[in-house]
């Protein structure tokens, strides 16, 4: 398995060993390892139904670790939830009684430490198993950590029996226990791509994201930025280029690229590859009159604007007030003026600007959100059918919505993050349906469909929408239509 960027491997006793300091006025506070930080974001996105990116971020910040544990922390938090289902599996096998009735704190711990044992070769079982001891000591009475102890010493003597590949007939289970997924989303992705594609999302998403970068063209250059990337990084990064997207750059071992100089100089910004495409579709031209409907926090937005070349206007609309400031922010920092961040429901767009006035209107709505999986492993297990059901309803009503805005000739672009059948093309053949003064439009910028071609990513004819899976090309899932008002 690959790993989310190293991370120590080892103890915490080096700390533990060193001597009190005595007739000290305060006892500093003592610094959490990078497990105590995991086990503290994974109770948090349990319990409280925090989001794991938002949680994690928060606790590394406030935490000080090292890069290398910093990297430990962020592998325990992806890969625990992500393999939620399997370790629970694995798990309730070894705990006699009441796995279901374990203190949050106790079962996110066993979960972590099975999933060191089971999934990280790098990590000496026994330090997997003397870290959780040492946490539930500190923790709770030694009844909880002789029972942790146990049972993960039990996991130990039988990890070569329990690394088999799980041998079950039934297709939905084997792939939902396997790779960790509920049934009911197997047995939907089964439906629309059969076993064999479904097999592969599910792996997919089970692997770290790439980091990419969206280079501002109206700055520099795709290789200066490569240049500059890979000389801020002391040499350590790899820097390639996208294969989806001729603005994008893939990076890793640069960090956190959002603390590099060119991204807070507006040299470039974070974008998944996939998601940069939905704005070299719409493909605007300087001048025009742009309606983003779901535009915060800003990314599609400010790429439609650089494609401007900063002429025009560009109208970035979020329903939450608080989120207006999140594209103000992304357009001041790169220097972008032609954005009007407004705040509204998309729902009542129409009866905020004129209809039929648009020369663009994307719609980059709000969705169940299975494309970006392996960002936020958690919505495998908050997400359900009737929520897919719902947003599809709202999703209806939004294009609807946008629809009136589009001047005749112009183009709406509908996208989502999804890889949903409903939420996507269904929606629509539904809009068709609905829509007869709207087509398909099958004229994409030829930088963006070369690529697609090339790897068999969509069907020839080219009907004029892409469903993009994250195991074709290492992307976020992604889904994108251009439609045109005749
Ligand atoms: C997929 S995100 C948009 C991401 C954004 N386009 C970007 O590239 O940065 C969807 C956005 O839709 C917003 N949203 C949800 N319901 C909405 C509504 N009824 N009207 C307008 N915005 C809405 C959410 O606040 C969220 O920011």
């Amino acid at each position: 398995m690959k790993s989310r960027g190293g991370g120590n491997t080892g103890t915490s006793r080096g700390n533990r060993n060193k001597k009190p300091q005595q007739k000290q006025q305060q006892q500093p506070q003592r610094k959490k390892t990078a497990r105590e930080v995991a086990l503290d974001t994974l109770v948090k996105v349990a319990e409280a139904g925090a989001y794991s990116n938002l949680q994690l971020n928060r606790a590394l910040q406030d935490a000080q670790l090292s890069r290398q544990d910093a990297g430990l922390a962020t592998e325990l938090v992806y890969g625990t939830i992500q393999h939620q289902r399997l370790l629970d599996e694995r798990l309730s096998e070894l705990v006699t009684k009441g796995f279901n009735k374990l203190t949050p704190w106790v079962l996110v711990l066993l979960r972590m430490s099975a999933y060191q044992l089971l999934m990280l070769d790098r990590i000496p079982p026994h330090a997997a198993v003397n870290e959780a001891v040492v946490i539930a000591k500190r923790r709770g009475h030694s009844g909880i950590s002789g029972m942790i102890n146990g049972v993960l010493r039990n996991m130990e003597r039988s990890l070569a029996e329990l690394k088999k590949p799980l041998v079950i007939a039934d297709p939905v289970k084997r792939i939902g226990i396997t790779y960790s997924y509920p049934d009911w989303l197997v047995k939907r992705w089964i439906g629309s791509y059969g076993e064999a594609v479904t097999e592969q999302i599910c792996a997919a998403g089970n692997e770290p994201p790439h980091s990419s970068v969206r280079v501002n063209p109206l700055r520099l250059s795709r290789d200066k930025a490569s240049t500059m990337l890979a000389e801020a990084s002391g040499g350590e990064a790899s820097v390639e280029a996208s294969r989806l997207s001729e603005h994008a750059l893939i990076v890793s071992g640069a960090g956190n690229l959002a603390g590099t100089e060119g991204y807070r100089t507006g040299l470039w910004s974070l974008q998944d590859e996939s998601s940069m495409l939905v704005a070299e579709v719409c493909a605007p031209k300087p001048g025009m009159k742009v309606l983003d409907c779901c535009a915060a926090p800003g990314g599609k937005t400010t790429h439609l604007a650089e494609l401007m070349e900063d002429r025009g206007q560009v109208i970035a609309n979020d329903v939450h007030p608080h989120k207006k400031q999140l594209i103000e922010e992304q357009a001041t920092r790169l220097g972008l003026t032609s954005i009007q961040a407004v705040t509204g429901d998309a729902a009542e767009l129409a009866s905020k600007f004129e209809p039929n006035s648009f020369d663009v209107v994307l719609l980059d709505a709000p969705c169940s959100g299975f494309g970006v999986i392996r960002r936020k492993p958690e919505i495998k297990w908050t997400k359900s059918a009737e929520d897919v059901l719902s947003i599809a309803a709202l999703q209806e009503q939004l294009m609807d919505e946008a629809a009136k805005l589009v001047r005749p000739g112009g183009t709406l672009v509908y996208s989502t993050c999804t890889i949903e059948r409903e939420e996507n093309e269904h929606q629509v053949a539904k809009f068709l349906e609905r829509h007869s003064e709207f087509k398909l439009d099958a004229k994409w910028p030829a930088q963006v469909l070369r690529p697609l071609q090339e790897a068999h990513a969509i069907a020839e004819p080219f009907s004029g929408m892409v469903q993009l899976l994250p195991q074709q090309f290492g992307s976020d899932g992604f889904f994108i239509a251009r439609l045109t008002r005749q």
